[in-house]
């Protein structure tokens, strides 16, 4: 039998609709949904149900919309029925632009992925409809909040959006809509097989929705909201005036961490590739530090500890190839903007060559990749290591006009490219 409201009737039935979330995947199950849940659960207030949609594909649509919305999040113990998510709308379901301009809709959320934030994404599409529709409709002030692995991702959402919407609805937005910045931090994995059969086993119902994630959550969130919002702060969230340090933290050590481990090993899941790679990852983490902003009362030695525990969390099935994945879209924040702070600062980034390096032996050898970017990265002869560095530093969507140009950083990846080839075939 299968998960729904009515073979699962005590799960949370909120009242109205009061988020729409747009990419609807396994990491907003694991995490917004899931303070979204606890918020209301703290308050009593259930006016935040979320009506998610997706852009891409059905398959969201049709693991959730057989069950009304119900799923579980797996964290090690017995799986957790959520039902904070009331609707579920396919791809090009026009009744999104109407959740959008509902007056009960007060936050839009987004995991839309750092591909979706490039200029004419779907997504950004779809949102300013719906705000054109709320404008129209007079239904009051919103808050968009990304929830994508980007910094600044509020500004960067924000500067889409009003290219997107041009100066007719300029006014409106300035004055009825706020982007404040948040940084998301939950390793979820796609869902495997086995982890739907070992839900089923232990639910007795089965849910094609189910998402496995690690115990830890954390959500930083500026607090610059248009109008009303759920109680986050009730099931953890931090609420601050400026979420850029945290950023900087999560982004150049947990994300560069973790494409270094993508792009430096041969093993399936990051729990082993963590094994393999402890050296170079602590090398990359002390190497990054001098880049990150102060955190005052923040231990950083135990964050990065503990992100060596979490990484190689047995329970999780978090595939390298996962996180390997779009890696133009993810290389510039997680280790070219930190390279570029070391270099002007006369460091040299030899770890972070390495992971680069590691990217590029994945680029050219890779037999199918997955990357928006994918026919500007092939290189012809990919043995010929000084053509391959030319070939995709000369990525300017990727390197920009300056780390090309240095040739400290291209000798390093240069060295280090030599390395890894030399070990692949030696
Ligand atoms: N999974 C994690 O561990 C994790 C942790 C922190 C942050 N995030 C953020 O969440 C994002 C999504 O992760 P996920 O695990 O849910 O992935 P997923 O593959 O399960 O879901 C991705 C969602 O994004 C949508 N999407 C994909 N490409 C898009 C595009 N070009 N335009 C608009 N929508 C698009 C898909 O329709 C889908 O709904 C990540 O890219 C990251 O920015 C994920
Ligand atoms: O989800 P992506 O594709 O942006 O990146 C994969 C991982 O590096 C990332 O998702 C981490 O799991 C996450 O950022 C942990 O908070």
């Amino acid at each position: 039998m299968r998960l729904s409201r009515t073979t699962y009737p005590g799960a949370r039935r909120p009242s109205a609709v009061g988020v729409v979330h747009l990419g609807l995947g396994a990491f907003h199950r694991a995490h917004q949904a899931v303070y979204t849940e606890e918020a209301m659960a703290a308050t009593g207030d259930d006016r935040w149900g979320i009506c998610g949609a997706t852009q891409r594909s059905t398959t969201v649509a049709d693991q959730l919309g057989p069950q009304d919305g119900l799923y579980t999040v797996s964290t090690g113990g017995p799986p957790q029925v959520v039902g904070a998510i009331t609707e579920v709308l396919p791809p090009g379901d026009e009744r999104l632009t109407a959740a959008l301009a509902h007056p009960g809709t007060r936050v839009v959320t987004l995991t839309i992925t750092e591909k979706g934030y490039a200029p004419g994404s779907p997504a950004v599409a779809a949102l300013v409809a719906g705000l054109r529709a709320r404008a129209r409709a007079d239904a009051g002030p919103i808050t968009v909040l990304s929830c994508d692995n980007l910094p600044g991702n509020g500004a960067v959402l924000a500067g889409l959006v009003r290219a997107a919407a041009g100066d007719g609805l300029a006014e409106w937005i300035a004055g009825q809509v706020r982007f404040p910045s948040s940084v998301v931090d939950r390793m979820v994995p796609a869902t495997t097989p086995e982890d739907l059969a070992e839900v089923a086993r232990r639910l007795g119902l089965e849910d094609r929705g189910a998402v496995v994630a690690e115990p830890f959550r954390q959500w930083v969130i500026e607090d610059d909201f248009a109008g009303e919002r759920p109680a986050w702060e009730r099931a953890g969230a931090l609420l601050v005036a400026d979420a850029e340090p945290y950023e900087r933290m999560k982004l150049r050590l947990l994300n560069g961490s973790h494409s270094m481990l993508a792009y430096l090993s041969r093993h399936e899941y990051v729990r082993d590739a963590v094994a393999e790679l402890a050296e170079p990852v602590a090398g990359l983490m002390e190497e990054v530090t001098p880049t990150l902003g102060a955190l005052p009362g923040f231990d950083l030695d135990a964050y990065k500890a503990s992100l060596l525990e979490r990484f190689a969390n047995p329970r999780l099935r978090h595939r390298t190839a996962q996180i390997a994945a779009d890696g133009s879209q993810k290389l510039p924040q997680r280790l070219l903007d930190p390279a570029r702070e070391l270099l002007a600062a006369g460091r040299e980034p030899r770890w972070i060559a390495r992971a680069v390096a590691g990217w590029m032996r994945y680029v050219t050898t890779a037999s199918t990749l997955d990357d928006p970017l994918a026919d500007r990265l092939r290189v012809p002869e990919p043995d010929k290591v000084v053509l391959t560095v030319d070939r995709l530093l000369a990525v300017s969507a990727v390197f920009g006009e300056d780390l090309p140009a240095d040739q400290v950083f291209r000798d390093l990846v240069t060295e280090s490219l030599a390395e890894l080839i030399a070990d692949s075939t030696g």
